[in-house]
């Protein structure tokens, strides 16, 4: 392990990159990412031309600072792989998205998406079927080296990750599930990128290859890039995020610093965020009854209501807007 040499090979880029940065460079720690009230909808033909619109994503806001993790925590189709494609630029076709996305202060364009894809912003993918079977995994990691010797930054950051010479002979079916997830976040560390997605690189995983996938994440972070980290599992989530956003039925019901969970929750700001940290094992492990709307069937007003205890009918008219609360985020008329 020589965490000294990829610092090294990193630094003169990131000299290059300022210009991408330009307009953020004087704004002291203005976020690397911002996602401000992002919507996403699906254009779907129901029978002959008859045209509907699906949405998916409705308020979701997101931001991510330099040498930070914020982990983004939701139940299976809450809209966190629709975040991170929309961020890359990668929705199907028949997507429609609006709201505002920045990258480095700067709009988040399609034309800019394809430029900073797998160069400044890079996505770790679930799993390691995600690799060409048929591609040596040396080489293929080296396809993600922009500047410089492939074969010599390659060596150098699997040696970083504990990754054998002999490694970058084998085929992805060769690897063990620890060896995978570092030859995936080699694969994004060799890009030199500011802004690492991960997208639930956890399930399934012994827990030792877990805690060492996201000690990765952290010290990545530790050296400067903002990591998006994509996960069911809070707990360890909450192990090195800095910040958590609580997604709910496609929408950022709060965002909080990490440090909000504890105990009953009693810190957490939103009816949903502490009822998930209430259904937790070593919490009270009280189920939270109902089930999260499915796009379609969205509620009209807050999407948590038909859970929530403690609605009113002032919950029900409209959606509640985003605002700050305590160093945090939320969407809660009640919440304080
Ligand atoms: N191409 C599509 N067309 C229509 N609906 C879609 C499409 N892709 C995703 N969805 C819907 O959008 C919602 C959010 O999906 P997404 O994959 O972002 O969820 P997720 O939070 O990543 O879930 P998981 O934890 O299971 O990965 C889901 O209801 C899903 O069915
Ligand atoms: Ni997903």
């Amino acid at each position: 392990m020589s965490p000294a040499l990829p610092l090294k090979k990193r630094a003169p880029e990131f000299a290059d990159k300022e210009e991408v940065f330009a307009g953020a460079s004087t704004a002291g720690d203005k976020p690397v990412l911002e996602v401000k009230d992002l919507s996403v909808s699906f254009v779907q033909y129901a029978g002959g031309l008859r045209q509907t619109n699906l949405k998916v994503i409705s308020g979701l806001d997101v931001s991510i600072k330099k040498g930070e993790v914020l982990a983004v925590v939701g139940s299976s189709g809450s809209g966190k792989s629709l975040l991170a494609h929309a961020i890359l630029g990668i929705l199907p076709k028949n997507a429609k998205v609006s709201g505002t996305m920045h990258y480095g202060g700067e709009a988040l364009t399609p034309r800019r998406q394809a430029k900073l894809r797998g160069r400044e912003i890079a996505i770790i993918p679930q799993s390691v079927n995600y690799l060409d079977p048929l591609m040596r995994v040396g080489p293929q990691v080296g396809i993600s080296v922009h500047n410089g010797d492939k074969n010599a930054i390659v060596r150098q950051v699997f040696a970083r990750y504990g990754l054998e010479k002999k490694v970058e002979d084998l085929y992805p079916f060769q690897l063990s599930g620890g060896m995978a997830r570092r030859v995936l976040v080699s694969t994004a560390v060799v890009s030199g990128a500011r802004l690492v997605i991960a997208d639930e690189p956890t399930p399934g995983l012994h827990p030792a290859v877990v805690a060492e996938a996201l000690g990765h994440l952290r010290q990545l972070a530790d050296e400067g890039c903002a990591v998006m980290l994509i996960t069911h599992d809070i707990t360890s989530a909450l192990q090195m995020a800095d910040r958590i956003a609580v997604f709910y039925a496609g929408s950022t019901v709060e965002t909080a610093p990490s440090v909000d969970f504890y105990g009953k929750g009693q810190a957490l700001r939103h009816p949903y965020s502490k009822a998930l940290w209430q259904a937790l094992p070593q919490n009270d492990f009280k189920p939270i009854a109902g089930f999260q709307p499915t796009p379609g069937n969205l509620p009209s007003g807050c999407l948590f209501a038909p859970r929530c205890e403690h609605k009113t009918p002032e919950c029900e008219a409209e959606r509640p807007p985003a605002r700050l609360l305590r160093g945090g985020n939320v969407r809660c008329i009640h919440a304080t």
